[in-house]
C-alpha cells in the first residue's frame, strides 16, 4: 500500500514528505493520521534534532481533501466535530513538537497546507509558490488553523485573508511573515541545510524550551489550544454538513462556479 507520508532520516534530521502528489497532498484521514502519529514519534525520538516537512511533486499541501470532505457530508455533524478534531491534533503536534521543524514549501499552499507552514518554526518556500486561505470560496471557515495561522500573520492580515480567500504570491507570503525566506527553486535545499546547520549549533533541551517560552509569551499556551481546536472543529463541523458548504466542495468539485444563497 502506498503511504500517505515519506519518511527518510539523514543523520539526526528527520525529513518527512507528504505523498499523495496527485490531489497536491491534499490530507484526507490517512495522511492525517500518519502525519500525527511521525510527528509524535519524531517528537520521542532522541536521535531526532530537526525535522523538514515538504511536499512530494508539484505542490506542498493544497489543505484538506475536499473530496474527503464532502463525502463525510453523509455522516453525523459529531463525526465531522471528530475528524476535524484530528486535522487540530495533527497542527497543534506540529506547532508544540518539542524539536525544531523547517516547512520546505517546494510549491503550492493553500487551506490546511498554509496551516502546516505556520506551525512550523521556520518556513522557507520557493519563489514560484503561490498561497490561499481560500476556505470561504468553498463555503467553509480556516477553522481548526485559525490560532496557528493568526499568530503566524498577525490579526490584521489574517483578517483580510480570511475573509477574501484572496491568493497570494511568495514574496507577500514573505512580507506578512508566513515565509522567512523566499529564495528560486534550485536554492531551495541548499537554504534549508543553511537552516539545519544553524539550528544543529545550539543545545537541543534550551532549544525545545526556548520554543514553548515563544509560545507561551505569545499568549500560545498548549492547554489553552486543546479547548480552542474543539471550539473551532465544532464550527466547521456545522460548516461541511451545511447547505453553503456543500454547495461549496460541490462546486469546487465539479469545477464550476458557485451558486450562493442569499445570506439570511
Ligand atoms: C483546513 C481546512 C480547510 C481546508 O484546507 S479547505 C481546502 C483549501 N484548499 C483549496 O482550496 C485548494 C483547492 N485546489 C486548488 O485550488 C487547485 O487544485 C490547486 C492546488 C491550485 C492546483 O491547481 P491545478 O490546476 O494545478 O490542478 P487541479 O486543480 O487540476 O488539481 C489536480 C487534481 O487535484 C485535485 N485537488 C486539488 N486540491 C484538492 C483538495 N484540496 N482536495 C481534493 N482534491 C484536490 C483536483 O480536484 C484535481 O483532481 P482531478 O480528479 O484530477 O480533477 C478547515 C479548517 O481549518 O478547519
Amino acid at each position: 500500500m502506498t503511504r500517505s507520508i515519506q519518511i527518510a532520516d539523514q543523520g539526526s534530521v528527520r525529513r518527512i514528505a507528504l505523498n499523495r502528489p496527485q490531489v497536491h497532498n491534499a490530507f484526507d484521514d490517512g495522511l492525517i493520521a500518519e502525519l500525527t502519529a511521525a510527528l509524535e514519534q519524531a517528537g520521542k525520538d532522541n536521535a531526532v534534532r530537526a525535522v523538514v516537512l515538504t511536499g512530494e511533486g508539484a505542490s506542498f499541501s493544497a489543505g484538506a481533501d475536499l473530496n474527503w470532505m464532502r463525502g463525510m457530508a453523509s455522516a453525523s455533524e459529531a463525526e465531522n466535530r471528530e475528524d476535524s478534531l484530528r486535522l487540530a491534533t495533527l497542527m497543534r503536534t506540529l506547532q508544540y513538537l518539542p524539536k525544531p521543524t523547517i516547512a520546505r514549501v517546494n510549491g503550492a499552499a493553500y487551506g490546511g497546507g498554509v496551516g502546516l507552514v505556520a506551525c512550523c518554526d521556520i518556513a522557507i518556500g520557493v519563489e514560484s509558490a503561490r498561497f490561499g486561505l481560500t476556505e470561504v470560496k468553498l463555503g467553509l471557515v480556516p477553522a481548526v488553523i485559525s490560532p496557528y495561522v493568526i499568530h503566524a500573520i498577525g490579526l490584521r492580515q489574517a483578517r483580510r485573508l480570511f475573509v477574501t480567500g484572496e491568493l497570494f504570491d511568495a514574496p507577500t507570503a514573505l512580507q506578512i511573515g508566513l515565509l522567512h525566506q523566499c529564495v528560486p527553486a534550485e536554492q531551495l535545499d541548499d537554504a534549508v541545510d543553511t537552516a539545519l546547520a544553524l539550528l544543529s549549533k545550539a543545545g537541543p533541551v534550551a532549544q525545545a524550551q526556548a520554543k514553548q517560552l515563544a509560545l507561551r509569551m505569545a499568549g500560545a499556551h498548549e492547554t489553552h489550544a486543546e479547548a480552542i481546536d474543539r471550539e473551532n472543529a465544532a464550527l466547521i463541523a456545522r460548516l461541511r454538513v451545511s447547505e453553503e458548504g456543500q454547495e461549496g466542495l460541490g462546486a469546487f468539485l465539479s469545477k464550476r462556479p458557485a451558486a450562493w444563497s442569499t445570506a439570511s
